[in-house]
């Protein structure tokens, strides 16, 4: 019998394989030779752990980023600069003190913008807000807005009262408890209250709009957290079959927040809102209606503001309170140090913390300070964006490059920090010590340079007095047969990071007024 020549293609099965191969290796070539040619034309680029076509270093990235990246940064890193490619995007990982101080201060003008994302174009209806907002003159007059009439020092003092109103309604509510709280859902909605009240004076409360509005904000959390596929692969973004759903969903949230905030907004006009003439009585709602002629704004304008407020404010100090409470539970000596200095420096006539108290309680100030050093809430901060190329340190970084600031890892570097994975409030009682003002580039957890948190008195205020008054009132008990090894400090990445637990507590009132 004559031997059959082989059959190449033998079924459509094989003949679509042998296709797909073909179309992969093609596809090999093309990549091997886009990014051949781009580190031709791009100069000396900073060091890269070895990276997989198509998806790049994406699969070294995991659940964890801040702690994966500082991973590969002291494998990979050369001064704290390395470039990962995640998806289609370049992403300049920063995670040296130097580096940080080289990006965010010698060249902060180059890395001051941030990159596109379709989620912010709709939420935030075309990036018109300040935190994702491009570097330009859009931003430049938002962020004075927000800087000078909403978060200036002089507003965030009008607002002691509120702030200790709110804080003792805590305290009320703690009192009755007879059992263990879920206390990051109290504390989650005393930062709400709080900002609810800043931005929407005596109309928040009406209607359980602050439950609204908290449905709304874990909603924007979502939308707007992580690395999200669309940050790594923008091209998908404009495949309309993977566009049109997601879409969809952002719109229909928008609408929500439009909706609430436009009942809002005309609540206060026509409460004739402009006879208002002192700066200390306007919530930020009447504040943005006076500024509406001077500064050319919308309503879209003063929604969109509100909306970033409401998140960046809440998501925020709430995260911190709790971690501080969490590590004084694995810390008894600093608990017991923290209450006697709160309950020593609190007039023994008064129930609960006042503000003027706090500023003679530096050990408080020093705990969130270690609280923040160990727990960043934005432990990358908010991506930034090369605008130029640019060259840092001796590397060239090509124009467009998505950044990331390692806040983390600088934060727990051992050559900035002695025992630095240690709660150690103490290296922050001493006059020289660093910081979180932007200009100890080793301890950044609000950023630095043009992009620094605005909301720093704010949200630094509404942690100092919770966390003074949950000291002051109640001694802090684990629920039966827990341990304090047994606080699960696991957390969870996202638009900020938190603890995955919730936090449940037994409040013990201690009665220390006379
Ligand atoms: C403990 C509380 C807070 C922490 C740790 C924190 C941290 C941060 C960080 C790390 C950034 C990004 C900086 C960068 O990308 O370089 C940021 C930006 C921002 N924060 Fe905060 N923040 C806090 C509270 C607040 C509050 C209370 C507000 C407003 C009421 C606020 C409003 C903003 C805004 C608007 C931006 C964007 C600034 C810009 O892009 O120009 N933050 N914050």
């Amino acid at each position: 019998m004559m031997a059959q020549p082989p059959e190449l293609f033998s079924s459509p099965q094989a003949l679509l394989m042998y296709l797909l191969l073909f179309i992969l290796l093609l596809l090999l070539l093309r990549y091997l030779a886009c990014t051949t040619r781009s580190s031709r034309s791009h100069g000396r680029l900073p060091p890269s752990p070895p990276k997989l076509p198509f998806i790049g270093h994406l699969h070294l990235v995991g659940s964890h980023p801040h702690v994966s990246l500082a991973g590969l940064s002291e494998k990979h890193a050369a001064d704290g600069l390395m470039l990962l490619h995640l998806g289609q995007v370049r992403n300049l990982v920063v995670s040296s003190t130097r580096a940080a101080e080289a990006v965010l201060r010698t060249h902060d003008h180059v890395f001051a913008s941030r990159p596109h994302s379709l989620v912010v174009d709709v939420i935030f209806s075309g990036a018109s807000d300040v935190a994702f907002a491009p570097y330009g003159e859009h931003w430049r007059q938002a962020r004075k807005i927000i800087t000078g009439h909403l978060l200036s020092a002089k507003k965030v003092a009008s607002l002691c009262a509120a702030r200790e109103e709110e804080a003792r309604l805590v305290v009320a509510k703690l009192r009755q408890a007879r059992g263990p709280v879920d206390l990051s859902g109290m504390l989650f909605a005393f930062s709400n209250d709080i900002v609810c009240r800043a931005m929407a004076g005596k109309f928040f409360r009406a209607e359980g709009r602050n439950d609204v509005f908290r449905e709304l904000i874990h909603m924007n959390v979502a939308a707007l957290g992580g690395f999200n596929l669309e940050n790594c692969f923008p091209s998908l973004g404009n495949m309309s079959m993977l566009r049109r759903p997601v879409l969809g969903k952002l719109e229909r949230l928008k609408k929500k927040w439009h909706d609430l905030l436009d009942q809002i907004i005309d609540e206060h006009a026509a409460s004739n809102s402009s006879s208002l003439d002192q700066d200390q009585e306007r919530d930020f709602v009447d504040a943005l209606l006076s500024l509406q002629h001077d500064y050319d704004l919308t309503r879209e304008n003063i929604k969109t503001i509100l909306m970033e407020m409401f998140g960046a404010a809440t998501d925020t100090s709430y995260v911190v309170i709790e971690y501080v409470l969490c590590e004084l539970l694995r810390n008894p000596h600093l608990m017991t140090k923290l209450q006697a200095e709160v309950r020593g420096k609190t007039p023994s006539t008064q129930e609960t913390v006042k503000e003027a108290d706090l500023s003679s309680m530096p050990y408080l100030k020093a705990v969130i300070k270690e609280t923040l050093r160990l727990h960043p809430p934005a432990p990358l901060l908010i991506p930034h964006m090369s605008i130029d190329k640019c060259d840092v340190n001796g590397y060239t970084i090509p124009a467009e490059t998505r950044t990331l600031v390692n806040v983390w890892a600088l934060c727990r570097d051992t050559r900035s920090w002695e025992y630095a994975d240690e709660f150690m409030p103490e290296r922050f009682m001493d006059a020289e010590a660093v910081d979180f003002k932007g200009r100890d580039f080793q301890f950044l957890p609000f950023g630095a340079g043009r992009r620094i948190c605005p909301g720093i008195n704010f949200g630094i205020a509404t942690v100092e007095i919770m966390l003074a008054n949950l000291l002051h009132c109640f001694d802090w008990e684990l629920p039966d047969g827990m341990h304090k090894e047994d606080i699960d400090m696991t957390d969870v990445y996202g638009l900020t990071v938190r603890r995955k637990e919730k936090l449940f507590l037994t409040p013990k009132y201690v009665a220390t007024c006379v």
